[in-house]
């Protein structure tokens, strides 16, 4: 048997995030030439989590880079719903703040629902605002989530058919499993959405041509549960001491994928890169 190599199957999330990112740093020096504008994003921390803490900062290095101005909002953990909705409120108020991210999870005593339905639609550079997701699942995709648009950027950079193919996902949250379902039934593809209430799991993957897996469940998909040349996006981020694991038993999985995408290195700064690009639209319709 010939010695492959598997290289040529990953894909590469910090290409395509440096490729989005030109795209946006582009768009930023068009904006400030032709009407003076320069995107600004507010990023709000509530208490300081240290995975939270560094998520953050990883978004203010990409605005860095993409000439995006950025300011960091920090309340404590112990303040209130009601002092956390009066800073939404003056950020939406703001004109020089273009997008506002509302860094999640928040403490327990908050309700995050009704913070993000605080955030004016306009300015939500997440795309979890009732309207934006609403919109989305009409099939007109303004501002929708970054993780799934990333996703679907990443099909459309290595030309994946999706139309009639079956794609499967792994995780039915708002921010992940749900929007990325009507991305992918918006281009037409055959969508199953599993959770853990899905009884033979396997069942599924095995039939997906896409397979997308946001359970945050460590090395949860197994190279028996993937069809030979499926396309895999593996989001779960699960931190341990020795690394950051994926959802997806990456190092047996490859050898059946023909695309599959790292952890880290993968769908992460993918992440990152269309939260830059959406801070953009923000700013561009704005008046
Ligand atoms: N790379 C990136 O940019 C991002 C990464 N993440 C990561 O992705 C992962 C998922 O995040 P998020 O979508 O917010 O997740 P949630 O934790 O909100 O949801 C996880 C989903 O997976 C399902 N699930 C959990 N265990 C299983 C299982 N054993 N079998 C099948 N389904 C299961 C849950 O089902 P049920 O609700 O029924 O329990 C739920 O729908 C996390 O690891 C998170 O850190 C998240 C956002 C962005
Ligand atoms: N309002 C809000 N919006 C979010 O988009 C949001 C959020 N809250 N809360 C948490 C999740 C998680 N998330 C990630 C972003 C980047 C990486 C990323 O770039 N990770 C790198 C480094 C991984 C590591 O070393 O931990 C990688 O995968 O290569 C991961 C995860 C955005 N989220």
């Amino acid at each position: 048997m010939l010695d492959e190599s598997y290289e040529s199957r990953i894909i590469d999330g910090k290409v395509l995030a440096q490729q989005v990112e030109e795209e946006v740093r582009s768009g930023v020096e068009d904006l400030e030439s032709n009407r003076g504008i320069t995107p600004g994003l507010a990023t709000i921390l509530v208490g300081d989590d240290p995975a939270s803490k560094m998520y953050v900062r990883l978004k203010h290095r990409a605005c860095e880079r993409v000439g995006i101005r950025a300011e960091d909002f920090l309340l404590p953990a112990d303040s209130t719903q009601e002092e956390l909705l009066a800073l939404i409120d003056s950020l939406n108020n703001n004109k020089d703040v273009h997008g506002i991210l509302l860094q999640l999870p928040l403490p327990e005593h908050f309700s995050p629902q009704e913070a993000m339905e605080a955030i004016s639609p306009a300015k939500d550079a997440d795309g979890f605002h009732p309207y934006n997701m609403g919109k989305l699942m009409i099939g007109d995709e303004g501002l929708v989530p970054c993780t799934p648009h990333g996703v679907i950027r990443a099909l459309e950079e290595y030309n994946v058919p999706v139309k009639g193919k079956n794609a499967v996902i792994v995780g039915h949250s708002n921010v992940v499993g749900k929007p990325m379902a009507a991305m992918l039934l918006n281009r037409n593809a055959s969508v199953s959405v599993c959770h853990i209430f899905t009884d033979d799991l396997k069942k599924y993957t095995l039939g997906a041509d896409i397979l997308v897996v946001a359970a945050g469940v460590k090395h949860l998909i197994k190279a028996d549960m993937v069809k030979e040349g499926a396309v895999i996006f593996d989001v779960g981020i699960t931190k341990e001491e020795d690394g950051v694991y994926g959802d997806v038993d990456f190092e047996n999985v490859i050898k059946k994928a023909s695309l599959i995408t790292p952890v880290p290195g993968g769908v992460g700064p993918l992440t990152v890169a269309m939260l830059m690009k959406h801070v953009l639209m923000c700013a561009e319709k704005s008046l």
